[in-house]
């Protein structure tokens, strides 16, 4: 039988898919040289493989396993999005341009999200409408539950089904494991193993033993691991490799590092859908603008620091000369930052070799652990089945099995989750950890950026771009250690000279202060397709936005005000100067559009514009001042604010929503005079109730059909419009 390609697309907003599709790839490589029913699997991004591979989908067989996430609020992750936009606009009748295609889907998402793991989903339809083969169900894997289950029994199918559709066998006689429940809470299943190992001494070990039998599970170390079903550790599993052998051919290791992300973020580097109209630079994910902090301040919580309690704070970077980092408001920026020195210390002597050998060069530890690996997230169960090989002690190797198993998923929450457990606190608890630095290759993610909404209006006379965070700051439950995150933490620390100057020349002009080195980050531009201002400046806006879901409104409202005043002056210099919002989107892609300063040249009025903002106390309310100066110069018609904790009108915005007056005022801007309305903060609580509140507001209003239908058309059509997060 003649040789048919295989493709493994990954579409990827924060490394997970990349990752899941890495090390896919590396297992089916494994088996290829035994195994002849494709050619060697090519593994890309969706980007990548419409000019290259798109072509040919309908001319020659063509097998493709497709990894891919959602983001945004039901947004495809920027590197399948051309793919996504491509598919998405072929009619089944016409376009049957996958007609030579066996393909199937794994979807990652979230139930937090109102469109959950819609990308997955409208991919595996699109396939199937444009004339492909459907060789398994779509697969989605909910990361509010833990995506392992799902990934893990896609793995155990997908290579078994897509060589079965190659090689014509009829798919009911494909010998694969039956697929994971959706969602449902691992049972406890095997309590039976009788002989406990000897009383360990790991701090670990004793802890996992508390807690199980504070909620009455058998002892760990009672377990039987060999006989439980663990998750699939993509790179030790014994599951993966299993669910290849199925078709005979089993496989070795898996220790090639083809698929390391530093590789493969190379050879995309240049598939980013974004160009700028106004320079040949661009800055990019891969190609990230090395931009100096230039102020950094407190918005709230200045007093707590140090102290484990609230703070807010803003940062300013500086933007380059050559307007290769454009921007509108709704963007956020994306900032890649390394692991801290303090963190790669701490786990350095632990990792075992000095350097490894990635695609013929060599790297070395300290610039592995501080660049690449991202060790400071949350483990994952595969991460932990994966390093269960690397204890000395059993006892401490059988622990981490259990957390990482199904029989371990409620204490793996309780310990792991609940405490937001990273590597370097698993080496505290687990002393005889000590991986192979490759082996830490192999396991762990690649750094994903962080992104964040920009506050500030590219009109705005200032030479950079401004983000806020609160700083991630908590008690540990399970011991009450006091942990920061990996990037607030870090933030609040190199700014330091900003946010806590020295006292001893805080007195002098800032030009007389001593000058100190100015911290710099990595950044590249990441612009939102539907979180946009309407072009027209005239349209009434109101905007949602508790806590730092504040953030980009005063980007919004800043650029009203700054566009106002170039609409007034006429000084075409002001703006040309100023301007980068020169993005190249194609149309279909804007629900609002990002049109220039225009709008606002033609000199039209600024709609009305609502402002509902939320926080615990009135001392956290942040862009106070901003925003009550945004009230007085008529940027902003109403900022209603309210106080959770204190006496007022209200706990939450959606109290202030809901009042007889605020309601009429939304009824009249969003459903009569053709507004726009923007949530922003919190998906899993705060946007849920949000839109409920908007349901209520909007029930019995002229044609809607009832509050909820009236609430989807408005979503649809792009007018209620949702930056959320979990
Ligand atoms: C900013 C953001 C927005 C998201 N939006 C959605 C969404 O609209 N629907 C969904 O099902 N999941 C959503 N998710 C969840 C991601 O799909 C999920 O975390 C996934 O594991 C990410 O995989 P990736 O790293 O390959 O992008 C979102 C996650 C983030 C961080």
């Amino acid at each position: 039988m003649a040789e048919q390609a295989l493709l493994i697309i990954y579409g990827s907003a924060t490394g997970n898919s990349e990752h899941i599709a890495t090390q896919l790839h590396k297992k089916i490589q494994a088996l290829q040289p035994t195994d002849s029913t494709f050619t060697p699997a090519i593994l890309l991004d969706g980007n990548s493989c419409v000019k290259t591979n798109l072509p040919n989908w309908s001319k020659s067989p063509t097998s493709i396993i497709l990894i891919t996430s959602t983001t945004g609020d039901g947004d495809s992750p920027e590197n399948i999005s051309r793919l996504f936009r491509t598919l998405k606009r072929k009619s089944s009748a016409v376009d049957k341009i996958c007609g030579c295609v066996n393909f199937c889907v794994l979807a990652l998402g979230d139930t937090n999200y109102s469109k959950f793991c819609y990308t997955g989903e409208v991919l595996d339809k699109k396939f199937k409408e444009c004339g492909g083969t459907r060789v398994m169900p779509l697969t989605k894997a909910d990361e509010a539950t833990g995506l392992e289950e799902q990934v893990s029994s896609f793995e155990d199918r997908a290579y078994a089904c897509i060589k079965a559709a190659a090689l014509g066998q009829d798919l009911s006689d494909v010998d694969v494991p039956p697929p994971a429940p959706n969602g449902d809470t691992p049972k406890i299943t095997n309590v039976t193993a009788p002989t406990p190992l000897p009383t360990s001494t790991s701090p670990g070990v004793i802890l996992l033993q508390k807690l199980c039998a504070a909620s009455s599970l058998p002892d760990p170390l009672t377990f039987d691991i060999s006989g439980e079903e663990v998750l699939g550790g993509l790179q030790s599993s014994q599951a993966s490799s299993v669910a290849l052998d199925i078709q005979g051919k089993g496989e070795e290791g898996g220790s090639s590092l083809n698929g390391y992300p530093l590789s493969l973020n190379d050879s995309v580097a240049e598939s980013g859908t974004i160009t700028s109209t106004s320079s040949h630079t661009h800055y990019t994910r891969q190609q990230p603008y090395s931009s100096p902090i230039t102020s950094a301040r407190y918005l709230a919580g200045k007093e707590n620091y140090g102290k484990g309690e609230r703070r807010v704070i803003e940062i300013c970077m500086e933007l380059p000369d050559d307007f290769g980092y454009e921007y509108t408001p709704g963007d956020s920026v994306g900032i890649l930052i390394p692991n801290s020195p303090e963190s790669v210390n701490s786990i350095e002597s632990r990792i075992k070799g000095e350097s490894v050998m990635i695609e013929g060069e060599e790297f070395g530890k300290d610039g592995v652990l501080r660049e690449r690996v991202n060790f400071n997230g949350v483990l994952r169960r595969r991460e932990l089945i994966g390093l269960s090989e690397a204890c000395t002690d059993p006892s401490e190797s059988t622990c981490l099995k259990y957390l990482g198993s199904k029989s371990g998923s409620a204490i793996y929450t309780k310990f792991i989750t609940a405490n937001s457990l990273s590597l370097v606190h698993l080496m505290e608890f687990f002393p005889s950890l000590s991986p192979g630095l490759e082996e830490v290759l192999n396991l762990f993610t690649c750094i994903p950026p962080r992104y964040y909404s920009v506050t500030t209006s590219p009109l705005q006379n200032v030479k950079g771009v401004g983000v806020a965070f609160s700083v991630v700051d908590y008690k540990m439950e399970v011991n009450g250690d006091r942990r920061l995150g990996h990037v607030t933490g870090h933030f609040e620390e190199i700014c330091g000279m900003y946010l806590r100057p020295d006292p001893r020349f805080a007195r002098l002009p800032i030009a007389l202060r001593p000058k100190l080195p100015c911290p710099s980050v990595k950044i590249f531009p990441f612009p939102s397709k539907h979180f946009k201002l309407p072009a027209d400046p005239s349209y009434p806006i109101v905007m949602v936005g508790p806590g730092t879901g504040v953030a980009p409104f005063m980007s919004f409202i800043n650029h009203r005000k700054f566009g106002r005043k170039v609409a007034k002056h006429e000084t075409e210099e002001t703006c040309e100067g100023e301007w980068r919002g020169g993005f190249e989107l194609e149309g279909e892609e804007l629900a609002v559009g990002t049109e220039d300063a225009q709008g606002y040249r033609s000199s039209k009025e600024i709609g009305e514009s609502h402002l509902f903002f939320g926080c615990r106390t009135r001392k956290d309310w942040i862009f106070e001042e901003e925003i009550k100066a945004f009230e007085k110069g008529g940027e902003l018609t109403k900022a209603h604010v309210c106080f959770s904790r204190e006496e007022g009108e209200g706990k939450y915005v959606q109290d202030l929503m809901k009042k007889e007056e605020n309601a009429e005022k939304i009824r009249d801007l969003i459903a009569k005079k053709n507004g726009y309305l923007y949530i922003c903060g919190d998906a899993a609580n705060m946007a849920r109730d949000v839109l409920l509140c908007l349901e209520e507001i909007f029930d019995g209003c002229e044609g809607g059909g009832g509050g909820k239908k009236m609430v989807e058309k408005l979503k649809c059509r792009g007018k209620i419009l949702l930056d959320i997060w979990s």
